[in-house]
């Protein structure tokens, strides 16, 4: 039996979590018991699933008949949901074309055509639908998402979270400046109105942000003027709702926000001017910040999410995450779709580990992040950037349910490959660190056999 939302469940089997930023945790013979609500009410360790009905269930006061109980198979391990910090649903039809542009031309190119046309609904449903549930099939349970300047579209961008089941933040885009005159908001005002009537939407589908909640979104300083800017740092401190924004990805866009902004020491102070740089704040890429900058970030205790596939693919940078981490700044994945080419976090997970080497080569060994490092980046280290480490990033009493089921072929040196698990045949013989390196390295969408949030079954490999 799957276990669904509004059922009491028991997940039994090998469970594998960061402790900490270096320290990955691997639960054996455990259960885990969540409510109808999808809260984890119970962790036991040792305990098989009839210690769990004998002994557990009467301590709960649950009777045997209510509780739907899943086992993960010997090999296979339950795994907290990834947290995408950073990605863009209209361009998600875009993942993989970016030619060899660099940030400023990819947006005139390819990027503002594809999410204009997003402003025709039945179009961004197909585009949204498709994006909410390619995201999920890769383990993504909880999505900060850019959206468009069109207000319908970013409302259904709302809706379809909310029907599918992904958790997420949702941003209308704020853009009144230096943007083609096809895709541009028509004033500060008119931003600002578009962005409350998506906000009161979100209030009328989820007026407790159970699943969804707004963030606002100036789309980067260069788009945004500063009365633009400022409404919206007003509006951060009226509602309390985050902010996401870019920061400081490319040198040319280094260069044109100190030409347009020539009276702020950096990149990072434009935001902080505008009332944007708080606690609550997102800042993607972050690759080309100065040291002065991130003690701003810092001072202010802003979010960094780093997007390691997009710096790589139009050629932002190589950001520099041990000193963003030796400096105390909490630090997320992001895919950056399109920016980045692909919607899954795992192969951010690696992209990171690998783009971390591409530092070391420049001198400094201990600037590589390890497999450990990586991972609590796609869980833990995103929940705290979006706020919600209380409740997702790991299993632990009184937090949600948000969890994929990882399998990983066969056991059996004999067996052939089996398409259906992957490209690795191979797995059963090695440490569990090492079987969770090759799920790094060699895994994919393949291997994330279920997917659920807040206890609601989102996702099931065929
Ligand atoms: N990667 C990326 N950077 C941006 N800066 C402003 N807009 C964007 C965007 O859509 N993607
Ligand atoms: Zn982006």
């Amino acid at each position: 039996m799957s276990c669904q939302a509004g059922q009491k469940c028991l997940f039994l089997g090998s469970f594998v979590q960061s402790k900490s930023l270096e320290v990955l945790e691997f639960l054996h013979d455990a259960a885990i018991f969540v409510d109808e609500k999808g809260v984890i009410v119970a962790l036991e360790e040792g305990c098989d699933q009839k210690k769990a009905e004998e002994t557990i269930l009467p301590k709960l006061g649950w009777s045997i008949g209510e509780v739907s109980v899943k086992a993960a198979e010997p090999g296979q391990f339950f795994f907290p949901g990834f947290i995408d910090t950073h990605i863009h649903a209209p361009q998600y039809p875009n993942a993989g074309i970016f030619g060899k542009t660099t940030l400023l031309d990819w947006l005139n190119t390819y990027t503002f055509p594809m999410e204009s046309s997003l402003s025709v609904l039945p179009k961004a449903n197909s585009v949204y639908t498709r994006v909410i549930q390619r995201t999920l099939s890769h383990g993504t349970t909880t999505a900060s998402y850019y959206a468009t300047i069109d207000v319908p579209a970013t409302n259904l961008l709302s809706d379809l979270c909310l029907s599918i089941g992904q958790r997420a933040f949702i941003g209308r885009c704020c853009m009144d400046s230096l943007a083609p005159d096809y895709y541009r908001d028509e004033s500060a005002a008119t931003s600002i109105a578009d962005t409350k009537a998506t906000i009161d939407h979100i209030a009328r589908i989820d007026p407790k942000n159970v699943l969804i909640t707004p963030i606002l979104t100036p789309r980067f300083a260069p788009s945004c003027t500063p009365d633009l800017m400022h409404q919206l740092g007003a509006l951060h401190r009226e509602t309390g709702f985050p902010i996401q924004t870019h920061v400081s990805e490319n040198k040319n866009e280094v260069k044109l926000v100190k030409e347009l902004f020539p009276d702020f020491e950096t990149y990072t102070h434009v935001y902080d001017g505008h009332g944007l740089l708080t606690n609550k704040t997102i800042l993607a890429h972050a690759v080309h910040l100065t040291e002065v900058e991130v003690d701003l970030i810092k001072k202010r205790e802003g979010k960094i999410s780093h997007c390691p596939c997009s710096n790589s693919a139009i050629t932002s940078g190589t950001a520099k995450v041990r000193w963003l981490l030796d400096k105390g700044v909490e630090v997320g994945l992001g895919t950056d779709v399109s920016g980045g080419y692909s919607p899954s976090i795992l192969e951010a997970v690696r992209q990171a580990l690998l783009v971390s080497r591409h530092v070391a080569m420049e001198g400094d060994d201990s600037t590589k992040l390890s497999i450990e490092e990586v991972l609590y980046l796609g869980t833990k280290g995103g929940a705290k950037v979006v706020g919600l480490e209380d409740k997702i990033g790991g299993f632990r009493v009184g937090m949600e349910w948000d969890a994929q089921l990882i399998g990983l072929g066969s056991v059996e040196m004999e067996e052939v490959e089996d398409e259906k698990t992957g490209p690795v045949d191979i797995f059963g013989w090695e440490s569990w660190d090492e079987r969770v390196a090759k799920w790094v390295f060699n895994g994919d969408d393949r291997n994330t056999l279920a997917v659920w949030v807040k206890g609601r079954l989102v996702h099931k490999r065929k």
